[in-house]
């Protein structure tokens, strides 16, 4: 479903990433490790499409990502984001956070995702109005709406306890068995033991 090829990056003269070769299959629920500065957030941004290695090629379903247009359209239809911080609106509450990713979803959807998450309670409520466990869970039905083919999360569990940072990786688990790719970088070895397969950035080498 994604693979890399001989992928390498660098930001001005520093090398972050050294040929990477990557193939990732559909449903696969991958970690990404490695310590601080290894090069994990520029991997996923990389596979992610959201940033253009300085050599090397990703393939989605045998799209190349050099081929811009069909690789945004990919992007649009099929990947879903979630970051460390939640990136939800104050002013809006959390049933119209999820709209501003798809206008189009029902009332009837947005509950059905929130009960899968087990939030289904805070529908109405605002993003301060709530715990930071539950705004994470938030911002991933947010992510999940479009119900996108594979999720990228970058240290999604990193404002979290530990207590939450499980339940949150029982839900990709959950999702990766109903046939969603899920692409996770952490810094949390215990976290990433739950994942099907962990790959470790060490000095921008897999
Ligand atoms: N925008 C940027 N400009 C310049 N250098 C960068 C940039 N982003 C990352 N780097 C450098 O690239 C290397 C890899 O960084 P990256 O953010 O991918 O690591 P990471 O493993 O995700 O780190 P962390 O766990 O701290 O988030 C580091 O040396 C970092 O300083």
């Amino acid at each position: 479903m994604i693979k890399a090829k001989d992928v390498s990056h660098s930001y001005n003269k520093d090398i972050a990433l050294k040929n990477i070769n990557l193939e990732i299959k559909k449903g696969e629920f991958i970690s990404i490790v490695g310590k601080s500065g290894s090069g994990k957030s520029t991997l996923l941004s990389i596979l992610s499409t959201l940033l253009k290695p300085i050599s090397g090629e990703v393939f989605f379903e045998n799209i190349n990502s050099k081929n811009i247009k069909d690789i945004d359209s990919f992007r649009q239809k099929n990947i879903g984001f979630i970051f460390q911080f939640h990136y939800l609106i104050n002013y809006l509450n959390i049933k119209e956070n999820i709209q501003i990713a798809n206008e189009k979803a029902t009332l009837q959807e947005i509950e059905k995702l929130l009960d899968l998450l087990e939030i289904k309670s805070i529908i109405n409520k605002y993003p301060n109005e709530i715990s930071g466990g539950q705004r994470q869970r938030a911002a991933i039905a947010r992510a999940l709406i479009n119900k996108p083919k594979i999720i990228f999360a970058d240290e999604p569990t990193g404002n979290l306890d530990s207590k939450n940072s499980k339940n949150i990786f029982k839900i990709f688990k959950k999702l990766s068995k109903k046939g969603t790719t899920i692409i996770v970088a952490t810094h949390d070895l215990n976290l990433a033991s739950k994942t099907d397969k962990t790959y470790e950035v060490n000095d921008g080498q897999l």
